[in-house]
């Protein structure tokens, strides 16, 4: 497969993008009824798998498409032989376009599921009788908080304890950010189309969305022509062409060089654990540089990092002469205060490959304009690696979703953003994004962000870009939580990066 073609199975749409991507389809030639056809069949096959055969099935149907969807769903359920009921939140002559085509195709009786904007008694008997809830209240088109009788409806709903099936997207949650400006929908799986959105991915709807399935209804990767997304599910399919390739006849300095700035003797185990990582990412060296007298301490605990001793920030430049060393990490354990932002005024000044994380960052809340000319001002990538915490500190003011703040941040300061916790985004300055998944919790444990800032150091030393070292730092470490397991401390996670790496080796024929 391409690499074009790959990147194109891992974006997101926006409600807006996949709207575009649906016109455009009706506009070359297939019907919208088709492609909700194509949609509810999928649904209705998803709902197979959740229900007992023959059971009871109540699809709640709302005003729009997503309404639309749910009649098609719910005549060929009752074809498969379930006990269907459909239920309209609007009135039946409220319908339009698909929607009320759907509607006439289903045949079948639809009673209302409000009365003077509160649940009828009926409907409410009706959810408990059901052995599985479909819901195609709202989908992509819901523009403000679910209130009243709506709100009422899917609080119920999640109340009752039955199996919920969500068409799209769980009603009551934005797609495009994965905000819930009200109440929504507790599903048990999801059925959405061509490809996910960020609401999927983005907490604190991702945890709404239960097993996702994606269906393909017919939309051709072709509309990525006039589209082109600009977010994506973080993982090989959007960077495995970047990912480093060591030369069969290179050498350790031919895989980049390296160099951790440590902290003071009571603190050093942070820039450890990153330089350890930086290896286990294929740094062929890595060299931490600490003060004097941390140097025996790091000394007693490392073997294949080798040691410098930085007498102070003054020396940084002497050091940085020797252009081997490509890759810069600094933060991790290093202090907070003037001399931590003269350190890394000095290591941009010497236009190297950088990532800036945790001290670094917190050094310039007081001014993070001068950070971020220093960025602007190195003509090499320069990746910052702030929890939510040290975000607010360096990028006051920037609100709103994840996406929208990483993507401002990026934007703002020039480097590629990798905004950290359960749903990782990862922002380059031109727009592009990444969210990631496959985090466990357990990855949340001191030092386990020390060891993502390693691995980036340690794929930007091999000439990977930003945007692509930082989304494959985040994507491995995720991998390596996984792999360590439940009870994993920071430790335990560089020689977890393995397995993962082997199948990056052997997905690009180097095995
Ligand atoms: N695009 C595609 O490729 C395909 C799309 N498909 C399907 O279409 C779905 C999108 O359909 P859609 O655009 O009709 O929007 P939908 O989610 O049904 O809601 C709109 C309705 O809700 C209303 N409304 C909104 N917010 C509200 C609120 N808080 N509280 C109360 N009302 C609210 C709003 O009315 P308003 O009151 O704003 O006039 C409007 O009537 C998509 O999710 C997928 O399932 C598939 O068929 C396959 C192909
Ligand atoms: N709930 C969670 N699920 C998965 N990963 C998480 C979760 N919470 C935090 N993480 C990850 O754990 C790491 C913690 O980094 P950080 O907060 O910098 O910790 P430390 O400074 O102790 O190293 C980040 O990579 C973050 O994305
Ligand atoms: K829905």
């Amino acid at each position: 497969m391409t690499a074009e073609k790959s990147r194109k199975n891992a974006a997101l749409l926006t409600p807006e993008e996949m709207a575009a991507a649906d016109r455009l389809t009706i506009a070359a030639g297939v019907p919208g009824i088709v492609l909700m056809e194509r949609a509810g069949q999928a649904v209705a096959r998803a709902a197979l798998k959740l229900g007992a055969p023959g059971g009871a099935v109540l699809v709640l149907c709302g005003p729009g498409n997503n309404g639309g969807d749910g009649f098609i769903a719910a005549r060929c359920l009752a074809a498969a032989g379930y006990r269907v009921e459909t239920r309209l939140l609007k009135a039946a002559e409220a319908l339009k376009g698909d929607a009320l085509e759907a509607f006439g195709r289903m045949d079948m009786a639809a009673l209302p599921l409000l009365k003077d904007d509160r649940i009828a008694d009926d409907a409410a008997e009706a959810l408990t009788r059901a052995d599985l809830i479909i819901d195609a209240l709202f989908g992509a088109g819901l523009d403000r908080p679910l209130q009243g009788g709506a709100a009422e409806l899917v609080e119920a709903v999640n109340r009752s304890g039955k199996p919920l099936l969500a068409v799209d997207l769980p009603s009551g949650l934005n797609g495009a950010d994965g905000a819930v400006p009200g109440v929504a929908i507790k599903a048990r799986a999801t059925v959405t189309f061509f490809r996910q959105k960020p609401g999927h991915l983005l907490y604190p709807g991702r945890a709404l969305c239960g097993e996702i399935t994606v269906a393909d209804i017919g939309i051709e990767a072709s509309v990525f022509d006039q589209i082109a997304p600009d977010t994506f599910i973080n993982g090989p399919d959007l960077w495995l062409e970047a990912w480093p390739r060591p030369d069969p006849a290179g050498h350790k300095y031919s895989r980049g060089h390296v160099i951790v700035f440590g902290g003071p003797v009571t603190a050093t185990g942070a820039a450890r654990l990153s330089a350890g990582a930086a290896l286990r990412a294929g740094a062929g060296l890595v060299t931490l540089a600490s003060p004097p007298d941390a140097v025996m301490v790091n000394a007693c605990h490392l073997t294949a990092v080798m040691l410098k001793k930085l007498a102070g920030v003054e020396a940084i430049a002497d050091l940085l002469a020797d252009r081997r060393l490509n890759a810069v990490l600094i933060g991790p354990g290093f202090g907070v205060g003037d001399k931590t932002r003269a350190a890394v005024t000095e290591i941009l000044k010497a236009g190297r490959a950088t990532v800036l994380d945790a001290d670094a960052l917190t050094s310039f809340a007081t001014c993070p304009d001068a950070l971020f000319a220093a960025i602007k001002d190195n003509p090499e990538p320069v990746i910052l690696t702030p929890h939510d915490g040290e975000f607010a500190r360096l990028f006051p003011g920037l609100e709103g979703g994840k996406l929208c703040r990483a993507r401002n941040a990026a934007a703002k300061s020039g480097a590629v953003v990798v905004l950290k916790g359960p749903d990782t985004v990862i922002a380059a300055p031109d727009g592009r994004t990444a969210i990631n998944r496959n985090a466990p919790p357990w990855l949340a444990t001191a030092g386990s962000g020390d060891v993502l800032a390693g691995i980036a150091a340690g794929l930007l030393a091999q000439g990977v870009p930003g945007f692509e070292a930082a989304s494959q730092a985040v994507w491995l470490h995720g991998e390596a939580g996984r792999e360590a397991g439940p009870g994993l401390s920071a430790e335990d996670l560089a020689s977890a990066l393995k397995p993962a790496i082997r199948t990056l080796v052997e997905k690009t024929g180097q095995g």
